[in-house]
């Protein structure tokens, strides 16, 4: 950790919530104790920069980001937020990281709870839906390697148009008057599958909003030779 800093433009902050306090402490002192200043760029969901920088030197630019796991196949979505003393050019060298996987959109710090609850989460709610499908084709009578082709191909045939398209024309474009895609969705409506992603999201939304208090007050400021 003590070396970090010497090494790093960018230190990503990647623990769970619930675990910043066994990591920011000591990076705090490794700062403390550099003249570099590289960026720490913070993904823990629900932890606001002003309780990251209280670790840490005034200096040090703080970011934090909501990336998703479609990162893993260079295709994240991630919205960014700067802290007090981060500047358009630490904001410039994250974007560049995190655009190696995906697109990076800027959002107000604010907005980062409602961001988790969308895209953070989001890939989870897509994963539910094709694990559902799945599941409704095998009780038509399909097999596995059949549904799972069909479901897979559907979502991914499906995402791919999407790209700047209106959700809205595409499903209509489906839907035949009186056809089977109009019995299939009248089903959803009749079920409130609307309300049921709104209050899904507004609970994802307020549990980062909860675990934002989670995080006790730091230690007392220590100073490097302390440790
Ligand atoms: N999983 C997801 O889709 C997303 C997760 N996040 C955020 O990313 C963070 C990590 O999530 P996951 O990767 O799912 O969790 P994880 O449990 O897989 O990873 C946490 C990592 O932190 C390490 N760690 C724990 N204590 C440590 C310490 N004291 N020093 C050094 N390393 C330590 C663990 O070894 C582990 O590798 C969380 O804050 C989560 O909110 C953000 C966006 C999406
Ligand atoms: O579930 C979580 O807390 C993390 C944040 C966004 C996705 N996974």
């Amino acid at each position: 950790m003590r070396n970090l800093p010497k090494e790093c433009d960018v230190l990503v902050v990647a623990v769970k919530p619930q675990q910043i306090e066994d990591v920011l402490p000591d990076l705090g002192v490794a700062l403390h104790g550099s003249t570099r200043r590289p960026v720490v760029l913070s993904v823990v969901a629900g932890v606001a920069t002003k309780r990251i920088e209280q670790f840490l030197p005034s200096v040090v630019p703080v970011v934090r980001a909501m990336p998703n796991t479609p990162m893993t196949v260079g295709a994240a979505v991630t919205a960014i937020a700067r802290g007090g003393a981060a500047t358009e050019r630490d904001l410039r060298l994250v974007e560049s990281v995190l655009e190696s996987v995906g697109e990076v959109l800027r959002v107000p710090e604010d907005q980062l709870d409602a961001v988790t609850a969308v895209s953070g989460s989001g890939p989870a709610y897509v994963f539910l839906v094709a694990e559902m499908m799945i599941d409704a084709a095998m009780k038509l009578g399909l097999d596995r390697a059949t549904a799972d082709r069909l479901v897979t191909g559907t979502l991914a045939g499906s995402s791919a148009m999407l790209g700047d398209a209106d959700p809205v024309q595409l499903r209509a474009a489906v839907t035949s008057p009186a056809g089977t895609t109009a019995a299939a969705l009248e089903v959803f409506e009749q079920s409130d599958i609307r309300q049921t992603f709104r209050g899904a999201l507004t609970a994802a939304r307020d549990r980062s909003l909860e675990l934002s208090g989670i995080v006790r007050p730091p230690l007392a400021p220590a100073s490097a030779d302390q440790h």
